[in-house]
C-alpha cells in the first residue's frame, strides 16, 4: 500500500459560520480530487461543518482529552469529536505544545484515545529555530516521533506532520534538501518501529502557499501537507489541493 495523499487544512482559532462558505466553494471547484482533503476548524464548527460538506472532504478536531469522560472544563473527548461528525484530530501541534506546555507523553495518551475513538490521529513534529541552528533536527525529531506516537499507531489511524516551529505563519520554509532528510527520518524511525512505517502518510507544514506547494509535494516522503493560513479561503486552499492531486 502506498502511503495516502492527504491535503489538511487547519483553521486554527479562526472562523464562524459565515465561513462555511469556503466548503462550497472547494466543493464547486474541486468537485472531485486527486487527493483526501481534511479541515480541522474551530470545535463549533465541526458540525456544521461536516454537515455542509456531507462527506466529501473530511472534518478533524485540533485537539482532544487523553479521558473519555469527566470534570475537565473545557476539553473534548475523542469520542466527543468523533460524534460531532471528525474523522480526525490533530496533535502535539507545536502551539498547543508551547501556549498549553503539552509533552510528548501527554501527546501519545490523547493519541491512544483518539485511535480508541476511531479517529485518526495527525500527530505533529517539528523543531524550532534555536535547535536548528544548533544541529538538534534529527535528534529533536527522533525524541518527538518517539514519545509522542503510541504503539498502536498504524498507517490507517495515523498521520505524521512535520511542521518546523520556526516556519509556522512566518513565510519562510526549509530548502527542499532539509525537508527530505527530516522525511526521511521520520520513514526510517517509522518503518523500524512499526511494520507499516512505511505507509505512514507524512505531512509538510509551515508557510505551505499556492506557489510552493507543488515544489514541496516533489520531495521524497512528502505525502501532502498540513496547512494554516492558505487553507481558509478556497481561493488559497484549491491550488494547493491541486498541486496534491497532480504529484
Ligand atoms: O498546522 C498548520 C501549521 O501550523 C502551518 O501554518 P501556516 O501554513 O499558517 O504556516
Amino acid at each position: 500500500m502506498a502511503p495516502r495523499k492527504l491535503a489538511a487544512g487547519n483553521w486554527k482559532m479562526n472562523g464562524t459560520l459565515a465561513a462555511l462558505a469556503e466548503i462550497d466553494r472547494l466543493l464547486a471547484d474541486h468537485p472531485a480530487p486527486g487527493c483526501e482533503v481534511l479541515i480541522c476548524p474551530p470545535a463549533t464548527l465541526i458540525h456544521p461543518m461536516a454537515a455542509r460538506s456531507q462527506g466529501r472532504i473530511a472534518v478533524g478536531g485540533q485537539d482532544c482529552h487523553a479521558k473519555t469522560s469527566g470534570a475537565h472544563t473545557g476539553d473534548i473527548a475523542a469520542a466527543q469529536l468523533r460524534d460531532a461528525g471528525s474523522s480526525h484530530v490533530i496533535l502535539g501541534h507545536s502551539e498547543r505544545r508551547t501556549d498549553h506546555a503539552e509533552t510528548d507523553e501527554q501527546v501519545r495518551a490523547k493519541a491512544a484515545a483518539a485511535h480508541e475513538a476511531g479517529l485518526v490521529a495527525v500527530i505533529c513534529v517539528g523543531e524550532t529555530e534555536v535547535q536548528r541552528d544548533a544541529g538538534q533536527t534529527l535528534d529533536v525529531i527522533s525524541a518527538q516521533l518517539a514519545g509522542s506516537v503510541p504503539d498502536g499507531a498504524t498507517a490507517a489511524n495515523t498521520v505524521i506532520a512535520y511542521e518546523p516551529v520556526w516556519a509556522i505563519g512566518t513565510g519562510r520554509t526549509p530548502t527542499s534538501d532539509q525537508i527530505a532528510e527530516v522525511h526521511a527520518l521520520m520513514r526510517e524511525r517509522l518503518s523500524a518501529r512499526l511494520g507499516d512505517g512505511a505507509d505512514f502518510a507524512l505531512l509538510y507544514g509551515g508557510s505551505v502557499k499556492p506557489g510552493n506547494a507543488a515544489e514541496i509535494f516533489a520531495i521524497p516522503h512528502v505525502n501532502g501537507a498540513l496547512v494554516g493560513g492558505a487553507s481558509l479561503k478556497a481561493e488559497d486552499f484549491g491550488p494547493i489541493i491541486a498541486a496534491l492531486s497532480a504529484a
